[in-house]
């Protein structure tokens, strides 16, 4: 198998047909959608989820089994890293159409290690309260990109809880720690307005503190609450009660994590360029395994989507987004006003969309965005304005005016949603060729082969079984 020059050797994808590119892949011609799509969409799982469960599966008193897992670089390297600190962690068959499931067996976590955490916010912020909870050095590094998103609340909140850390003070990867096999916990206050994960780290590890944790925010905002609401519940489906007595306050008791067995959702944020293609290029995509309830942000697309104009309706097991007849675009598709501090990383794709609107389009509430796999908010300006666009850069947003685009080289920034909110302007743009689509291996490897299914015209497949059977 060929392997894209951008993903990184220690993942392998499962899929042999996601990654298919040479030595120098070249920019990947974003398919430009010919008529209005009617397809049906089924994803893998999602890395919020996989991530977490694999975390408290690590913590727990007995073994987990995670059915239909994420297989992606982002859980690829929490598994290693996992397992690097002790935790035997095995592939066994499994009927979730992505690759196999996972079989977690805890075991006493082991320091004189190093994590290597790629460019997983996952990784760098679930993991440093958990290897404070080992014996001995761990060591913790990144890609190059990674060593510029925040990192300073998660070294002084160890520093908090009198773990012994190295670090160059710059706030950021790389840095080491010294566990000593335990951590006491008590109170303990953090400004986690750059990322929820700093939460979501501590919740996590808190109830193998030995007096559990009574956490405070204390930073101006914090975004994406809905992310440190499945933390809550993911602990709680494993035994462990977090009580928040006031908002940006968590109390995690010393309690046992229990290991259980449980079916990982399909993920709901990389469910939004499918359903973006829909507003994009009209027609309906429909995705299915779409859980009644769940605690990730892609739920919002139900009634985000609706604000461009289109209907969003169940069918089954499936969401589905009709975004009306023929090719859309301009006027007929309206710009929106929208705050996303519960969902920042539904914003490449909304920011998308509403490049190609015929009215103006604000999305505020994402100044944080600036911290995640590249600086979001002058990366999407930057890219929609290289096609022509007026993408205006705000405080804690960007500010979209309606221009024609047309087609150009669009950079990912190692960054997969910006790959991602590149293939749907491409959709209706000819001529957007994204630089780097294998960045899409962080949560989504099959991304390349969904994204040109999504736009095949389905007549095609019967016509090659037309020819084949009139040569035979
Ligand atoms: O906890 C998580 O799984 C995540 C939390 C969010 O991080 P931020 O709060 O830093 O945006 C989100 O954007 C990220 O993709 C995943
Ligand atoms: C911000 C994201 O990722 P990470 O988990 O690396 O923070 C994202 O997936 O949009």
């Amino acid at each position: 198998m060929l392997v894209s020059k951008y993903s990184k050797p220690e993942f392998s994808p499962y899929d042999d047909d996601t990654l298919v590119v040479g030595d120098d892949p070249g920019p990947w011609r974003a398919p430009v959608a010919q008529r209005a799509l009617a397809t049906s969409v089924r994803l893998p799982g999602s890395k919020s989820l996989t991530n977490r469960e694999l975390v408290l599966s690590a913590l727990a008193s007995g073994p987990s089994l995670l059915r239909a897992p994420l297989h992606s670089r982002d859980t690829a390297l929490m598994i290693e890293a996992l397992r690097a600190l002790g935790t035997i962690i095995e592939e066994v068959p499994g009927d979730g159409g992505f690759g196999p499931d996972l079989r977690i067996t805890p075991a006493e976590l082991l320091g004189g290690t190093s994590i290597e955490c790629g460019l997983a916010g996952t990784v760098m912020r679930f993991l440093p309260p958990v290897a404070a909870l080992a014996l001995g050095p761990v060591a913790f590094d990144g890609d190059e990109s990674a060593r510029r998103r925040p990192m300073r609340t998660t070294v002084e909140s160890l520093r908090g809880l009198g773990v012994d850390v190295n670090d160059d003070g710059r706030g950021s990867l790389p840095f080491s720690l010294y566990g000593t096999g335990s951590v006491a916990g008590g109170e303990l206050s953090i400004d986690a307005s750059a990322s929820s994960q700093f939460v979501s780290g501590l919740l996590l590890a808190a109830p193998r503190f030995t007096e559990g944790l009574t956490l405070r925010h204390t930073g101006e905002s914090l975004p994406s609450m809905p992310h440190i609401e499945m933390t809550i519940a993911t602990l709680a489906a494993r035994g462990v009660v977090v009580e928040s007595p006031e908002p940006g306050v968590w109390v995690v008791p010393s309690a046992e994590i229990r290991g259980i067995e449980v079916d990982i959702e399909p993920d709901l944020s990389n469910a939004a360029p499918f359903l973006a293609a829909a507003i994009v290029a009209g027609g309906t995509v429909s995705i299915g395994g779409w859980p009644w309830s769940t605690t990730q942000v892609g739920a919002h697309l139900e009634t985000l989507l609706p604000l461009f104009g289109a209907t969003a309706t169940r069918d089954g097991d499936s969401l589905v987004i009709d975004g009306g007849d023929g090719v859309r675009g301009g006027a007929e598709l309206p710009g929106v006003d929208i705050d996303l501090s519960l969902g920042g990383e539904l914003a490449p794709a909304i920011v998308a969309i509403a490049a190609l609107a015929g009215s103006p389009s604000r999305i505020t509430g994402i100044g944080h965005l600036r911290g995640h796999e590249t600086d979001r908010l002058a990366a999407l300006a930057a890219e929609i304005n290289g096609l022509g666009g007026a993408v205006a850069e705000l405080d804690d947003g960007l500010a979209i005016e309606p221009r024609p685009l047309t087609g150009a080289l669009w950079h990912s920034y190692e960054d997969h949603r910006m790959a991602t909110a590149g293939a749907i302007i491409g959709l209706a743009v000819d001529g957007v060729l994204i630089d780097d689509i294998g960045t899409t291996a962080k949560t989504l490897p099959q991304f390349p082969r969904l994204w040109s299914d999504l736009v095949r015209d389905p007549d095609e497949i019967v016509t090659t079984v037309t020819t084949d059977t009139l040569l035979l």
